[in-house]
């Protein structure tokens, strides 16, 4: 099963659906043993819970409500604990004598030298940024104290993702239930997030759109069976590249042929320089020497002039999928009704500069309403490129994936995605599919590619292919990455 990201409205639902639970404070207890559990799993990686010390920062709402229970629990355990009330007469009242009653200490400012502090600002009902009080005491913490967000880390929209300046980044999020949008959205601010069970329903509506990822076993990958030949896999034609940019054919023909097996047919200029890099190619200057394919992937570098328009047109209007990237972006966001309401496949694979010449618009802060608009307005499916990639189909159902580095922020790797895509496509996966697991392989192989050090799409490229075998045969280690900041 995907993993189902909630907003703050849904989990708000399933918590009052649970009823007695969330009167009862039962809640709250389970959430906060969760969160305890997790800092003194972090205590017990050096030294044990006995005399360490954890500092508490408590805001207005139960989300400071969770975390004085917990830091009560702690104190339980011998840590000395101590807490900065941010809003001390609306500090959650049970919490709080639960947390004086453990021995805890209620103080202006937090000690130096504390093993973890906790998060307790604000969860889902919070708003903006950290306000100032609450600012100085994160900026104040040693480097090495380990920050532990009670179910977001404050100054981190819940249901956006927007990291507001300033806003708590946290080593380990503890959340309950389900996940929220803005671990997704927000990933590399989250850490490590913990899923605590704390006896919630599934709330989900069934009209809701949802934003979804997928685990590495969802992901199919396709492998050629005994009866398959070159043809019965997919064709993909790959319409790319011009005299002034060669490359962008070369990496987008190179990953289709990489990503798949079967056959990779080229159209433009560049079809020697492809031919050159990637002899399996069968290339040729004009489409109507192309042959036939199963997709096809139009767009990187191939210009913005009559001809290239010509050439897309002619694509579009065929009944195949087509993957638009890049100058066919361009062309499009001139003419929108080349895609608009089109009855094929259609997979548009804008950045955030593409997609704000497709709208008319910056993408802004909510980039999942962003593309799931775009997505429901022109019937077509976007995927919108970054760190967190996310690909709205035209239900305005989302799937969104971590790259879990940013190595990939580098020029041509997306005509690499480009390419991987447009495969996934010819071998008839649906739009959201092929976009989601392209970039997830796309992702994986700039992790693998560069291991900490910086690296060109064509290494991207090159590591393509231990990263697909690891997806084809099931051993795949992304779920274990923690994502690098
Ligand atoms: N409802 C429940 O039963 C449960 C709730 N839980 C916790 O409760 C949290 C939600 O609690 P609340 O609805 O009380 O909301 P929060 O505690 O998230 O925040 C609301 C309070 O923070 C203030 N606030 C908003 N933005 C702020 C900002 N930027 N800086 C400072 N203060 C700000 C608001 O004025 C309000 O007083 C969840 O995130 C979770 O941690 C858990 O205990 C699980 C069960
Ligand atoms: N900060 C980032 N972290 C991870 N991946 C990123 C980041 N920024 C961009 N990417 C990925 O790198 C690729 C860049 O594509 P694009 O902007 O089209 O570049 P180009 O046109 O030069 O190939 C996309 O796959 C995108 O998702
Ligand atoms: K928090």
């Amino acid at each position: 099963m995907p993993t189902r990201y909630l907003t703050a409205d849904e989990v708000r639902d399933a918590e009052r659906a649970s009823g007695d639970l969330l009167a009862s404070g039962t809640l709250m207890r389970r959430a906060a043993h969760g969160v305890a559990q997790a800092v003194a799993a972090e205590l017990n990686r050096a030294g044990g819970c006995y005399g360490r010390s954890v500092g508490v920062v408590v805001g207005a709402g139960d989300n400071g409500g969770d975390a004085l229970f917990a830091a009560a629990e702690l104190a339980r355990r011998g840590v000395a604990a101590h807490a900065v009330l941010l809003a001390p007469e609306k500090a959650h009242p049970a919490g709080l004598r639960a947390f004086r009653a453990a021995g805890g200490r209620v103080d202006d400012a937090l000690p130096g030298g504390l093993d973890a502090v906790i998060d307790g600002v604000v969860g889902i009902g919070g708003r903006g940024p950290l306000r100032p009080a609450a600012a100085t005491v994160f900026a104040g913490l040693d480097p090495e104290t380990v920050v532990v967000a009670v179910d977001l880390p404050s100054g981190i929209e819940a249901d956006t993702g927007e990291v507001h300046d300033p806003s708590v980044r946290a080593d380990v999020t503890v959340t309950f239930g389900f996940p929220r949008r803005a671990h997704l959205l927000a990933a590399p601010r989250c850490g490590r997030v913990v899923v605590v069970d704390i006896g919630v329903g599934d709330p989900l509506q069934p009209d809701a759109r949802q934003l979804i990822s997928y685990s590495d076993a969802e992901i199919d990958w396709p492998v050629p069976g005994p009866a398959d030949d070159k043809y019965t896999q997919g064709v993909v034609g790959v319409i790319a590249g011009s005299h002034r940019y060669p490359g962008a054919a070369i990496l987008a023909a190179g990953a289709a042929v990489t990503a798949t097996s079967g056959m990779t047919r080229y159209v433009g200029s560049a079809h020697a320089e492809v031919v050159s890099h990637f002899p399996e190619v069968v290339a040729a200057p004009d489409l109507a020497d192309a042959g036939r394919v199963q997709a096809w992937v139009v767009g990187p570098g191939m210009g913005t002039d009559a001809a290239a328009t010509a050439l897309l047109r002619t694509v579009l209007d065929s009944d195949l999928p087509v993957l638009v990237d890049a100058d066919a972006l361009t062309i499009v966001s001139n003419e929108p009704g080349l895609v608009a309401g089109r009855a094929a496949p259609t997979l548009l694979t804008p950045h955030a500069g593409e997609f704000a010449r497709l709208t008319g618009a910056e993408v802004g802060a909510d980039r999942v309403s962003a593309v799931a608009d775009l997505a429901a307005r022109w019937g077509v499916t976007v995927l919108l490129k970054g760190r967190i990639t996310l690909v709205a189909d035209p239900s305005g159902r989302v799937v969104g994936n971590d790259a879990g580095s940013s190595w990939a922020a580098t020029a041509g790797a997306g005509d690499v995605l480009a390419g991987i895509a447009g495969s996934l496509l010819a071998v008839g996966r649906s739009p959201q599919e092929a976009g989601a697991w392209a970039a997830r392989v796309h992702a994986h192989a700039a992790l693998l590619a560069s291991r900490g050090a910086p690296i060109g799409a064509s290494a991207l490229l090159a590591a393509l292919r231990p990263a697909i075998r690891e997806f084809a045969t099931g051993r795949t280690a992304t779920e274990t990455h923690t994502p690098p900041r």
